[in-house]
């Protein structure tokens, strides 16, 4: 039985082009997210593979990507599910700052570790453990389950939203964890044993 997880970050969002804190707060695609999505779908349905399932989180950038993407890949009726557990880590007092101003006011060892560090929340946020630990009960009783039936599932989430998950996947620690970046729209097809632990990994960039 085929148990087939693949994983996407939304395209480029307004805020990323900006270099600005986002958070939960909500900005839409820019014109190169919105193709990164499309191209996703049409790497997907190059590679054969389809969906039964779909998840994803309730912030626009994250939808919208889903929707292009199920629409390229010639799917648009596959059942999705929006959920907050899947959101981007809450970036608190930070979001809707520019990054860079952010490094010339705290220096950027500060913003590093609010940025990529495992347990240390930035002010009034989530730390990357506060995110693991909504977004991993979400994935053992909803997600999981599914995969594990031999259902075909795509989740299409945020930077450390996925990296929150990925730590599960790749076996990646609080140590190892920091220098995992995730690129937009380049979608990870994992093949999962009976175990639940990963068989395969394919990142599919062109
Ligand atoms: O601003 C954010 O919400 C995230 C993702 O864009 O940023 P970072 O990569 O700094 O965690």
């Amino acid at each position: 039985m085929d148990r087939i997880l693949v994983l996407v970050r939304h395209g480029q969002s307004e805020w990323n082009l900006k270099n600005i804190f986002t958070g939960w707060k909500d900005p839409d695609l820019t014109d190169l997210g919105v193709e990164e999505a499309r191209i996703a779908g049409r790497r997907l349905k190059t590679a054969g593979v389809g969906f039964d399932l779909a998840f994803t989180s309730n912030l626009l950038r994250a939808k919208r990507t889903m929707r292009l993407l199920l629409d390229e890949l010639g799917a648009p009726d596959v059942p999705t599910a929006n959920s907050v557990a899947l959101n981007e880590r809450d970036y608190g007092d930070l979001s809707g700052l520019n990054k860079a101003e952010a490094v010339k006011t705290w220096g950027p060892e500060q913003v590093h570790i609010w940025r990529r560090s495992y347990d240390v929340p930035p002010p009034g946020g989530e730390s990357l453990k506060d995110t693991v630990a909504r977004v991993l009960p979400y994935y053992c009783q909803t997600i999981l389950p599914a995969v594990l039936d031999g259902r075909r599932v795509i989740v299409v989430a945020h930077g450390n939203s996925l990296r929150a998950l990925m730590m599960v996947l790749d076996k990646l620690t609080p140590e190892t964890i920091p220098s995992m970046e995730l690129a937009t729209g380049i979608p990870i097809l994992y093949r999962l044993k009976s175990d639940s632990t990963v068989d395969s990994k394919e990142v599919l960039a062109g």
